[in-house]
């Protein structure tokens, strides 16, 4: 009897044993070993790169540059540079290991290209097995869910198929109204608060260009229901700032699923949007028609083969998606813009000029904001100098070459627009500098390698909002010339961060006067 307890217990230590080696096997292989095979394939290509610090890749070497590197006020906001301070690492890897060089984040093996024929390659491909990185589509799809941002394959292209149309320049073009109530809202705001404060007022416009964008998609989303549209998009920031305060992720398996605070926060949120949504999807069928983008989202996925609740999904998802992809982009966009404008008096007295000129004093339409060249250049160029998205990432799905590169299954591409953006060879020696004469003969005469212009990125997962962020910025920006004047506030500090995009990490305050 005794023999057979002490059997037992041998067995129960040794079954427990064999539990925790084998965890910790997977542990090891999920955290090391699969980067270092991978890491070896392109070694052997002569692809090299900064070695891993053991589990947290290049961590801790990245933190300590940042922290070295990255004063508050990384350039003056004119003569962009923030590229270095925003990713202090990448200029001295770039020096030593050359245009492609790979290294790692956490578990994750990342491959760094800005070799511009290869970056063409990469931006235009159009293999399904080389998508969204799956440690983004799980990070942001536990969030977002699986939409047309978040997703991968047929299923991708499936819905792009669906929702791309919604979207198109005529779609768009119904849109104006909306567009131009949202920017008159924001006029009206900024008029009580200059006329409160006795003719000039320090405006922080960061939130008033949120709500801007934020009222514009929830409108063009939701019609009639817009005020739900408000109400969640309240929740998705909420839920997107609980995953920007994760920033860089160690890459450990499985975190995402712990119960901790912040990932119950975001739960609660993702039930809660998930709940308005399919409300006024409830509400829409038992009222009927309306013409906004859910609507159209709605018969795109009825018309399509999906199952009813494969439909319920896609909707909310797309819904999700269309949000986040939507109103943070545009909105920081926005607010470089305008910042940049009033760094450059000289360019905001030509900019409002031209507007004066093409709309005598109305609220511009399709039209008028078509003819507005010179407000075009300088939207251009605050998109170059300052492009919302950092980085053009994708995740080879199977074995893939590129240029005379094998990229393994399983590496991550990086394309780092900022690099790509302030490239002396393509852009010339004033390539820092805000200048938006370059585009007067639109992006061709700008560049001599006219591919690297991508702030919405290129090839087959190109932005299907770019028509749409176009004409809002168009209409806010000429509005709000036509109305004010406005200078940098002394209390400006300017120093962009990388969060999900590319922000000011102090807001823009400016000096704001009624013209
Ligand atoms: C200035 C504003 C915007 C900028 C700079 C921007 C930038 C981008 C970029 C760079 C991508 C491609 C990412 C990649 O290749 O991995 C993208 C994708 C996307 N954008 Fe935008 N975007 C903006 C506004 C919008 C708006 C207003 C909407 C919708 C209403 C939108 C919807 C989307 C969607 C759905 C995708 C995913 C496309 C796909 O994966 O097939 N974007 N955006």
């Amino acid at each position: 009897m005794e023999y057979q307890l002490i059997l037992s217990q041998k067995a129960l230590i040794t079954i427990v044993l064999v539990g925790i080696l084998g965890l910790l096997f997977r542990l090891y292989r999920a955290l090391v070993a699969n980067p270092e095979k991978l890491r070896s394939a392109l070694r052997k290509q002569g692809i090299s790169g900064p070695p891993p610090t053991l589990l947290l890749g290049n961590l801790l070497e990245i933190k300590k540059a940042r922290a070295a590197k990255a004063p508050p006020l990384c350039c003056a906001p004119t003569q962009h540079n923030c590229a270095n301070a925003l990713f202090p690492f990448f200029e001295p890897w770039q020096k030593k290991y050359g245009d492609v060089f790979m290294f790692s984040l956490g578990n994750k093996l990342i491959l760094h290209v800005t070799q511009h024929d290869m970056v063409r390659e990469i931006t235009t491909c159009t293999s399904l097995d080389f998508g969204k990185p799956s440690y983004q589509v799980k990070e942001m799809g536990s969030l977002l869910g699986n939409g047309v941002l978040t997703s991968n394959g047929t299923h991708w292209a499936h819905q792009r198929k669906i929702i791309a149309p919604e979207l198109y320049q005529e779609k768009v073009k119904g849109m104006i109204k909306l567009i131009q109530e949202s920017t008159m809202t924001l006029i009206d705001s900024w008029n009580s608060i200059i006329e409160a404060k006795g003719g000039i007022a320090d405006i922080k416009i960061d939130q008033h260009l949120r709500s801007f964008s934020g009222d514009v998609i929830s409108k063009a989303c939701f019609g009639s229901n817009y005020s739900r549209g408000e109400e969640i998009f309240f929740k998705l920031r909420a839920l997107q700032e609980s995953v920007s305060k994760k920033g860089l992720s160690l890459g450990i398996p499985g975190m995402r699923y712990l119960p901790t605070k912040s990932n119950r926060e975001a739960w609660a949120l993702e039930r809660d949007v998930k709940a308005i949504i399919l409300k006024v999807v409830k509400e829409r069928n038992e009222s009927g028609y309306e013409k906004d983008l859910l609507q159209m989202i709605l018969e795109g996925a009825k018309n399509s083969d999906l199952s009813p609740d494969s439909i319920d999904q896609f909707i909310v998802d797309n819904c999700r998606n269309i949000y986040l992809a939507g109103y943070e982009t545009t909105a920081v966009a926005a607010t470089w813009c305008l910042m940049l404008l009033a760094a450059n008096p000289e360019w905001q007295e030509r900019a409002r000029a031209e507007v004066l000129d093409s709309c005598e004093g109305q609220v511009p339409d399709g039209d008028m904001i078509r003819k507005m060249k010179l407000l075009s250049m300088v939207i251009n160029e605050s998109l170059r100098l300052y492009p919302p998205v950092a980085i053009i990432s994708r995740e080879a799905f199977k074995d893939m070459k590129f240029g005379d590169i094998y990229i393994p299954k399983g590496a991550n591409v990086w394309t780092f627009v900022l690099t790509l953006h302030t490239d002396p060879e393509g852009w010339g020696a004033d390539s820092y500098q805000f200048n938006p004469d370059r585009f007067a003969n639109g992006v061709t005469g700008a560049c001599k390698i006219p591919y690297l212009y991508m702030p919405f990125g290129v090839g087959p997962r190109v932005c299907l909002g770019q028509n749409l962020a176009l004409v809002e910025l168009k209409i806010l920006i000429s509005v709000i010339l036509s109305n004010f004047s406005f200078a940098l506030s002394p209390t400006y500090l300017h120093s962009p961060a990388l969060r999900l995009v590319i922000e000011p990490e102090h807001g823009v305050n400016l000096n704001v006067k009624k013209l």
